[in-house]
């Protein structure tokens, strides 16, 4: 059971996996896992389609290539039942902080607020187009107009917005007060409701 979940947010090359990549290296591995709730889609869809599991869950440019098709059969797969990837990829978490590192949609939010309401905190990772062209993002029609990169642009009450331009000290000023809250939780005995 987890003491704190930071649930993350943000665009296509915004930094999402770059920030939990490095709260995880703060923390330590014993305190904290990283929860991605594309991991179980990108298994099954890689399993399906005979692809390259690693690389769909890489930061490179192949997982692209198949991205409007794992959004579709993803999407498939909510309307049954919203929740389904998020009891998935939290399945077999059990370090006390759980970063989890891609939200996407208001019922990936709702999941958390309402399994985990005390624990959750809820953070948006923005930068310039400018600065996510420089990592290799190209705008791609019915990709970044649609739900999965636009589903929580407006309507959510984020707990912390942090800008991610590049500049390693400017990121871990803004992180400070994360990393006090989740190794506040990581040493306590057990779930909170802070
Ligand atoms: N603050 C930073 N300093 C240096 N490199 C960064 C920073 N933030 C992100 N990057 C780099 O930019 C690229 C995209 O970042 P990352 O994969 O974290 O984005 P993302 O939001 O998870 O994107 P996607 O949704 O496409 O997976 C990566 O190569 C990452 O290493
Ligand atoms: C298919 C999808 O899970 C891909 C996410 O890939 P990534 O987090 O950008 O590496 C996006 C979605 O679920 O809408």
């Amino acid at each position: 059971m987890a003491t704190k979940l930071l649930v993350f947010s943000g665009k296509r090359k915004s930094g999402k996996d770059h920030v939990t990549d490095l709260l995880q290296a703060r923390l330590g591995t014993k305190v904290s896992c990283i929860v991605r709730l594309s991991g179980p889609l990108k298994q099954q869809f890689a399993q399906n389609h005979g692809l390259d599991l690693n690389l769909l869950l890489g930061t490179g440019p192949y997982k692209e290539q198949f991205r409007s098709q794992m959004i579709q059969w993803g999407e498939a797969q909510r309307r049954s039942d919203p929740g389904f990837f998020c009891r998935l990829a939290t399945r077999d978490a059990t370090q006390p902080v759980w970063l989890v590192s891609d939200a996407r949609r208001i019922s990936d939010l709702a999941w958390f607020q309402t399994q985990y309401p005390a624990q959750s905190r809820f953070i948006r990772v923005q930068c310039s187009d400018q600065t996510r062209t420089s990592r290799g993002w190209s705008f791609t029609a019915g990709v970044d107009d649609a739900e999965s990169e636009c589903g929580l642009d407006s309507g959510v009450e984020w707990d912390w917005i942090i800008s991610n331009e590049g500049d390693p000290q400017d990121l871990e000023d803004q992180l400070r007060p994360v990393i006090d809250l989740a190794l506040k939780a990581g040493s306590e005995p057990g779930p909170n409701q802070d």
